[in-house]
């Protein structure tokens, strides 16, 4: 018993002893694992931690039997009203930079104006992008081209169900941001025209600046005053509960620079322009439509509006200047919603409708102020009117340093100055004068000799004072 008890003692006591030793082994293992993680997290950073680990999931996920999933991306959020889907744009521009020598299906193209070669995705071939050790493959989907036109485009980016997660959390925004970044550094500026329907585009390649323009120095600073200060407010419009846009009217005669100062307001805040001509559009949902395929951060143009029928001012003598209750239910107005109204307009106008669409500036130019209806015109529509007159002094002095390189002063400024006081020209007329001869004194001389003979064709004629500028059915330039 005692023979047997010494047994037991001696089988407990090595029973308990490997027991400590196993646990010696277990603390000692745990502790070195934490001094291990801990080492780790101050060494190492964060990021690479992760790209670590994504690569090592990567490798394991290649000998594990793969289960696809795949997300589909339209060109067009919703194919009946249209909205564009900025992923899909955001892929068109992003993939082509992951195009490798193994893609057999290229396209290659030359912008005009441009010195260096682009490379397109098309639907012939699939795009592998590899982000953090894990692969996605992208498959462009072109339709035929009716199915183009009734937007059927789209990508369909495939991968491995388990990283589902990570696509939505980190890929796709990955793409977005790699967009942006792309689109701001080589920023091709884009004009966008509504015609069939459709938002046509073309390269924006007007070369006017706010450095360019003849404009006086005060009016200048202005203008570009306020379209900072509209970027910089973003919350503050949301505060407010203001949608955030910015009108302008730009009102003048033809030829005093209207399309030179769009051109230089899209240069400045590197927007978008989307000329639309109001003719076009036949029903306040087209509008709406067009609108909505717009894209954010753009300069929306509508040109001439006064020689639209529907925003003349209206001449019912006690009618309020907003015609949206005016509208009662009678058939009449049923076939009314059908058409382009101005109330569809002053819908816009507030963000009542859902057009979507933020940080945008709307531009109305028109050469008869007077006749556009006073509802569009007041703040909140078009916050600032910016007049675009006649060329005088300070002015010109611009022209005189973009045409002809001086810079100062000039023994002819004066008399030109008092000249300009008597007639009212127009920058384009006394810009085509500039031009006319190559040696700069020459054409002020001209420019003298040509100012003289208008003041004296007036006095003449018996007017005081007479107006030159550009005939109305000139193209505009943008
Ligand atoms: N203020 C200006 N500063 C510099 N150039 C100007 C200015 N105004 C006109 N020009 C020159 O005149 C030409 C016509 O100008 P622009 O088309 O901008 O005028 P507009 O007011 O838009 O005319 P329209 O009403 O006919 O469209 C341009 O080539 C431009 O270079």
């Amino acid at each position: 018993m005692v023979k047997k008890h010494g047994l037991y003692s001696h089988n407990s006591l090595s029973s308990f002893k490997s027991a400590s030793s196993w646990f010696e082994v277990y603390a000692a293992f745990s502790t070195l694992t934490i001094l291990l993680r801990t080492a780790i997290n101050d060494l190492i950073p964060h990021q690479l931690r992760s790209y670590i680990v994504s690569k090592l999931e990567g490798f394991f996920c290649k000998y594990q039997p793969s289960n696809k999933a795949s997300i589909k991306i339209n060109q067009f959020w919703d194919e009946t009203c249209g909205e564009r889907n900025e992923l899909f744009e955001a892929a068109l521009t992003y993939l082509p930079t992951k195009i490798t020598h193994t893609y057999k299906s290229l396209k290659v193209g030359r912008r005009q104006n441009q010195k260096h070669l682009e490379l397109a995705v098309d639907g012939g071939d699939d795009v592998v992008d590899e982000f953090e050790g894990v692969k996605y493959t992208w498959k462009l989907n072109e339709g035929s081209r009716e199915e183009s036109m009734n937007r059927k485009n789209n990508f369909v980016l495939t991968f491995n169900e388990k990283q589902r997660q990570r696509v939505l959390d980190q890929y796709i925004p990955h793409v977005v941001k790699s967009y942006e970044a792309m689109k701001n550094e080589r920023r091709i500026l884009k004009l966008y025209s509504w015609l069939d329907d459709f938002w046509n585009e073309s390269d924006l390649s007007h070369p006017a600046t706010f450095d360019s323009l003849a404009l006086s120095p005060e009016l200048k600073k202005d203008i570009v005053d306020d379209l900072d200060r509209f970027l910089r407010r973003k919350e503050l419009y949301k505060k407010v509960g203001k949608a955030w846009k910015r009108g302008y009217l730009l009102y003048g005669p033809p030829g005093t620079g209207k399309s030179s100062l769009i051109a230089a307001m899209a240069n400045h805040l590197k927007f978008d322009v989307y000329d639309l001509e109001l003719s076009s559009i036949i029903s306040n949902s087209d509008l709406m439509r067009c609108m909505k395929e717009a894209s954010n951060r753009c300069i929306i143009v509508i040109e001439d509006i006064d020689c639209n029928k529907e925003v003349h001012a209206r001449s019912k003598p006690n009618g309020s200047s907003d015609d949206r209750d005016s509208e009662s239910d009678s058939e009449g107005s049923k076939m009314k919603s059908k058409r382009f109204t101005l109330s569809g307009l002053l819908n816009y106008m507030d963000g009542l409708s859902t057009s979507g669409g933020e940080e945008r500036i709307i531009i109305f130019t028109t050469n008869h102020k007077e006749k556009i209806d006073p509802a569009l015109l007041r703040p909140g529509r078009m916050d600032m009117h910016i007049h675009m007159s006649f060329l005088k002094g300070k002015a010109f002095r611009m022209l005189a340093s973009n045409y002809l390189g001086i810079e100062g002063d000039h023994p002819l400024f004066q008399q030109i100055d008092d000249l300009l006081e008597k007639v009212e020209i127009t920058p384009a007329v006394v810009g085509e004068q500039l031009l006319r001869y190559e040696d700069p004194h020459r054409c002020l001389e001209e420019l003298v000799q040509f100012l003289q003979q208008k003041v004296k064709d007036s006095n003449c004629d018996g007017v005081g004072r007479v107006v030159f500028s550009r005939s109305f059915d000139t193209d505009s330039l943008i």
